[in-house]
């Protein structure tokens, strides 16, 4: 239908380190938050209609024209082909990264054969889609203000007004490359200034492929693992270093449902495991920097330590619900801000002693006070890894004691005592290694249900949790051991929605998350058990559904939260780091194994048993 949004995997992303913008197949970028990744959108297509925002630039013959579109290699630079009885048209998405200057958004339209008709179709509203600025022509440029915040456009083509809308209708021919810059700047302020959107082309394929030369991954999955990385990347907020979950609110976890969460934050959890991705793959600065970010973040009384963060730390993230948004495909609520920040959630220090554990063994210089700080978080863990939380899913019902947070109680612990024994702190080690055993046999006497040889979600509950994978991946206990095996078969026995796991049964009488209706497959636990079922030596089964998973990535190597197996269509938040994350992980796992098998059999292929390779 016109003017509704596409399906979420018909979108491609690309940013500027600030923020991001999501581009349709359609040529309509339906989703754009200006001057940050958590400011209100000026282009809220995605979540209603193009009435709530957006700007088209497609051929003007609605009827029969073809795209293909994919990123310029190693960059975020997406190019969109269009194929017309008449010609064909290259247009050329991208946001310049830039340390001055204000955030522009720049198309050049490019002929390649014959002379075609482009249509484009600017529909600038404030807020998330309900505030029509006032639009007018301002030193050659259209400009949209309203209140604080002012769009211009400047290209050579003349936009008319169409009711809300501004259009065009112009010629390209073959070899002409037609630029248009959208910027945002202060409205109180004097004209933007100009930009030069075919030098700006130049340097952000520059900046790209420069990033990603610093890549130490050569294996079978390359082109995925970069096209990761590059998204992890694009969803850094440069000038703090905080990594947002992703880029986009409220997209559904179930078409028509509501579970839409806004995800423009940093949780402590994803961005700990994104670290690790990061250092994994040889990107040390970015680490650093989210290390320094999450320092400052924390500061403050350890009782105080929230599981989220706005980019730069802040720390009321107000949860509401703008309701004079229709939601994608009528998903209502829509939300801004999220209510979970105010959630206990004892996973986390676990995830963030983890990180920084990692961090100093890839070499990261311990800081000063690293030490003091990480003894004052745990004095304060020592008091309350016993009581219940919300657990790592961010349940909305009551209290529970999740395995999985005890898990990471333990392992938060556990690295301290590591790192404490590499730095000689005999004292504290004692107590917290007493601390660590102890979580470890609660957990053993009150999390395994023997009968069903499985570790369930929450002490005394029957339920399976997706989550409880990753315990062979934390050290808890060993992959051989008869429970992890037993739970790893457990989550394959009933988690699994044709093939893909779900994180945990939704809509049973026991289920806690205090939610309606239902979800889709959750693609990072679907990871995870590629992961889990590799440690346990089941080698042909983790890669065959780590291909699988490859698969389910879009035309433009991207994928959200969650994924409908039935539907055959992704869902919630896009892209999503919290995938993206395992996707790197699992990637590096397997071609480890598989080096292993060649190092013990120098004829095995190359790529593991089935020689894959990433076209
Ligand atoms: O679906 C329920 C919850 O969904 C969000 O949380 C999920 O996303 C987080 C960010 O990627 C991730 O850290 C968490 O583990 C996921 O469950 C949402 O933010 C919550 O408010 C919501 O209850």
């Amino acid at each position: 239908m016109p003017g509704q949004p596409s399906r979420i995997e018909d979108y491609a992303l690309i940013g500027d380190l600030l923020t991001a913008a999501l581009v349709g197949k359609d040529g309509s970028i339906d989703w754009l938050c200006l001057p940050r990744f958590d400011s209100p959108a000026c282009f809220a297509a995605l979540l209603g209609d193009e009435d709530n925002g957006r700007w088209r630039i497609a051929p003007a013959d609605e009827n029969g024209p073809y795209s293909q579109r994919r990123y310029r290699d190693d960059t975020a630079i997406l190019e969109t082909e269009w194929e017309t009885t008449r010609g064909q048209v290259l247009v050329t998405d991208f946001m310049p990264c830039r340390k001055t200057g204000a955030p522009s958004l720049v198309r050049i339209v490019e002929g390649i054969s014959g002379t075609v008709d482009m249509r484009m179709d600017l529909r600038l509203r404030f807020d998330y889609g309900r505030v029509l600025p006032w639009m007018r022509r301002r030193g050659g440029a259209l400009t949209g203000t309203a209140g604080p915040e002012s769009v211009w456009l400047r290209t050579p083509v003349r936009p008319v007004a169409h009711g809300t809308a501004h259009t065009a209708v112009f010629p390209v021919t073959a070899g002409e490359r037609i630029p248009f810059v959208l910027t945002w700047h202060p409205s109180h302020l004097a004209a933007p200034r100009p930009l030069d959107a075919f030098e700006a082309l130049r340097s952000t394929e520059t900046y790209w492929r420069r990033w990603l030369r610093r890549l130490t991954y050569d294996g079978p999955y390359r082109d995925a693992v970069a096209r990761s990385l590059i998204t992890l990347k694009a969803l850094t907020y440069q000038p703090t270093g905080g990594i947002v979950a992703a880029p986009t609110t409220s997209l559904p976890e179930e078409i028509g449902g509501v579970r839409n969460w806004d995800y423009r934050f940093c949780w402590l959890r994803d961005a700990g495991m994104t670290l690790e991705a990061l250092l994994r793959s040889g990107f040390k600065a970015e680490a650093d920097a989210w290390r320094g970010w999450l320092e400052r973040a924390v500061a403050g009384r350890p009782e105080d330590v929230q599981i989220m963060y706005g980019i730069a730390g802040e720390r009321r993230l107000t949860e509401w619900e703008a309701d004079w948004l229709p939601g994608y495909e009528g998903s209502r609520p829509v939300r801004i801000g999220n209510a979970a920040a105010a959630q206990r959630q004892l996973d986390v220090p676990g995830e963030v002693m983890d990180a920084i554990h990692l961090a100093i063994g890839c070499g990261l210089r311990p800081r000063k006070h690293l030490a003091s700080l990480q003894a004052v978080f745990l004095e304060h863990l020592e008091q309350v890894w016993s009581e219940p939380d919300q657990g790592l899913w961010e349940m909305r019902g009551a209290p529970r004691h999740y395995t999985h947070s005890k898990v990471m109680c333990w392992v938060a612990f556990d690295r301290a005592v590591k790192l404490a024994e590499s730095h000689a702190r005999p004292g504290w080690v004692e107590r917290w290694r007493e601390v660590r055993d102890r979580i470890h046999r609660d957990i053993c006497e009150k999390a395994y249900d023997p009968e069903r040889n499985t570790f369930t979600q929450s002490y005394g509950s029957p339920e399976l949790d997706a989550a409880l994978l990753q315990i062979p991946q934390t050290g808890f206990l060993p992959a051989d051991d008869p429970r992890v095996i037993g739970t790893i078969e457990a989550v394959e026995r009933e988690l699994l929605q044709d093939g893909l796991v779900a994180r945990y049964s939704v809509g049973t009488a026991d289920s806690p998350d205090g939610l309606t209706g239902g979800e889709g497959a959750f693609l990072a636990c679907s990871f995870w058990l590629a992961d889990a079922l590799r440690l346990i030596g089941r080698e042909d089964d983790a890669r065959a559904l780590y291909e699988r998973l490859l698969e389910l990535r879009n035309d433009v190597g991207l994928l959200s939260e969650e994924y409908d197996p039935r539907a055959r269509r992704q869902l919630g938040n896009f892209p999503q780091a919290f995938t993206h994350v395992p996707l790197i992980r699992v990637a590096y796992e397997l071609d480890r194994h598989a080096l292993d098998a060649r190092r013990e059999d120098p004829k095995a292929p190359p790529g593991g048993p089935s020689g894959a390779k990433e076209g």
